[in-house]
């Protein structure tokens, strides 16, 4: 189980502050789509050339043109790129066959997506590397939560990995864990304490304890 970062809301200079707090913690650092507007891909080159060892992910939530914008962000550095569920198939195809062309990962985001357990059989079939539930932070802000489209996806998901991001913290992550993603995204729940790297340590640590239970 892989723990990653979300930096949505920082500069390049604030996010390479923020990750040598907590790099010993994390597994991946995401640039998310806010940063990667502000910023262009820039943010990720910048990042992967500090952090070399690191996984990164640009979060930029392809909906078109798949390939070409899969080659961009595999071009400055990223390691996984993500695209929307919501894409056509075509362009869903489009971003696995340039990302496996250029050794990259694709994570799918199914943020938005209404039924949930079919598109993700669909996903799994088109070859997704990750398939991620997502309560964005609009959503977020009325009280949702992905727990339960988790589990959906555990049902049907049968080659990709799992993953689930939008408000997960160290107080919610037990119900997390429990469904076993592969993968746990978590931004706001290190981001906003003051004391980023005990909280990311605290929140590895309790991933890594229901691996070896
Ligand atoms: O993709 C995102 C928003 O669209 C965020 O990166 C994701 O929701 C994780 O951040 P947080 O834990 O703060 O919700």
């Amino acid at each position: 189980m892989k723990l990653q970062l979300a930096l949505d809301l920082v500069d390049i200079p604030q996010a390479i502050e923020l990750i040598k707090e907590v790099e010993g913690s994390i597994d991946i650092v995401e640039l998310g789509t806010p940063v990667i507007n502000q910023e262009g891909l820039k943010a990720v080159r910048e990042v992967k050339a500090a952090f070399p060892h690191l996984e990164v992910l640009a979060d930029v939530k392809i909906m078109d043109a798949a390939a070409y914008e899969v080659g961009n962000a595999a071009a400055a550095g990223a390691d996984i790129v993500t695209i929307l569920a919501q894409a056509e198939d075509s362009s869903i195809k489009g971003a696995v066959e340039e990302a496996k062309k250029l050794g990259k990962k694709i994570l799918v985001d199914m943020i938005a997506v209404k039924d949930i357990e079919t598109r993700a059989a669909e996903l799994d079939v088109l070859g997704a590397d990750y398939i991620c539930v997502h309560t964005g932070y609009d959503l977020q802000a009325e009280g949702k939560d992905s727990f339960a489209d988790l589990r959906t996806i555990k049902g049907v998901v049968k080659n990709a990995k799992t993953a689930i991001a939008g408000g997960i913290k160290l107080e919610t992550l037990p119900e997390v864990i429990k469904a076993q993603p592969d993968l746990i995204i978590v931004g706001g729940g290190i981001t906003s304490k003051d004391d980023k790297q005990s909280e990311a340590a605290k929140i590895k640590a309790l991933m890594n304890e229901s691996v070896t239970v």
